[in-house]
């Protein structure tokens, strides 16, 4: 990849808030943050897979969690959705605590792991019927076709998923994930094992939700590309440290020499290691 290729995804960026230069200010207060959490850590027995993670993500923000293999950020999304108990820290999602507040937390967040689970024999709009009333939706049938109609998947709504393709999967996924209108998404390697036409749609959806419906994103990934097509603000995990983190628009700037993206991801991680 070439320095062409970098001023393009940047020059598409421009118009973008220098987030992080906000959040930074001291006037920020901490309602404005969707995501606000102080020295998070997961040991596992004696191995710290996440250690004191400390961060904030503003309301309208997408954040790109990156890191590589192992790095940490499964178990981070884990902690912030309430599935897994920190061992230690705080934090707050939707104003709500991770720990005290777990119930409240997940009516205000929606979740696409990296492997979403439906029921495969029933359809899509059977699954999403099923969501939706344990989200306590009241009228679901019109909710769910809203949602299939701005995810453009009115079509398969009543194929039974175990017949869909991994990028209609992961659209239905995301319906699931939205049915119940959530103030921020997480999405754990949203774009794996997609071609790159399923790439493109789902990144085309990760920006309208943002857009059109003003839902925070904090996704996790490896694939540095997308995240300069997506993000507004990336952070970098590495073993279960944050050691970087700002907006994407600083991060092109002060990394302007470097060839390729690769080459800004190694240059963070190997100043880390120095
Ligand atoms: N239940 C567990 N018990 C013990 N160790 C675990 C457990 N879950 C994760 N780990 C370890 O914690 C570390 C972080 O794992 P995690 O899945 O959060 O990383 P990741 O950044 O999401 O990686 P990947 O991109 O491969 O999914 C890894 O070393 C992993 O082996």
């Amino acid at each position: 990849m070439q320095t062409d290729l970098l001023s393009e995804n940047m020059s598409e960026k421009e118009e973008m808030k220098d987030i992080t230069k906000e959040a930074s200010s001291k006037e920020e207060t901490s309602s404005s943050f969707v995501l606000d959490i102080h020295d998070l850590s997961k040991m596992y027995g004696v191995f710290s897979a996440v250690n004191n993670l400390t961060l904030q993500v503003k309301k309208g923000e997408i954040f790109g969690f990156l890191g590589h293999n192992g790095a940490g950020k499964t178990t981070t999304i884990n902690m912030l959705t309430t599935l897994l108990e920190p061992s230690s820290g705080s934090g707050t999602v939707a104003g709500y605590d991770i720990v005290e507040e777990a119930l409240e937390v997940r009516r205000k967040i929606g979740y696409l792991p990296e492997n979403v689970r439906f029921y495969d024999s029933m359809t899509a709009y059977e699954n999403l019927d099923y969501f939706a009333r344990l989200s306590g939706i009241s009228k679901p049938d019109s909710r769910i076709w809203d949602v299939l109609d701005f995810l453009d998947a009115r079509t398969y709504a009543h194929k039974k998923i175990s017949t869909l393709s991994k990028g209609m999967r992961q659209r239905i996924g995301i319906a699931q994930a939205i049915i119940h209108e959530p103030e921020i998404l997480f999405l754990d390697e949203p774009t794996s094992g997609l071609d790159p036409f399923g790439v493109k749609q789902l990144r085309d959806v990760i920006l309208r939700l943002n857009s059109e419906k003003g839902i925070t994103i904090f996704m996790n990934t490896h694939l540095l590309q997308e995240v300069t097509k997506t993000c507004s603000t990336i952070g970098v995990l590495n073993h279960g440290n944050l050691i970087y983190l700002d907006s994407l628009s600083n991060t092109m700037k002060r990394f302007r020499d470097e060839k390729s993206l690769e080459d800004i991801y190694l240059n963070i991680e190997n100043s880390k290691e120095e």
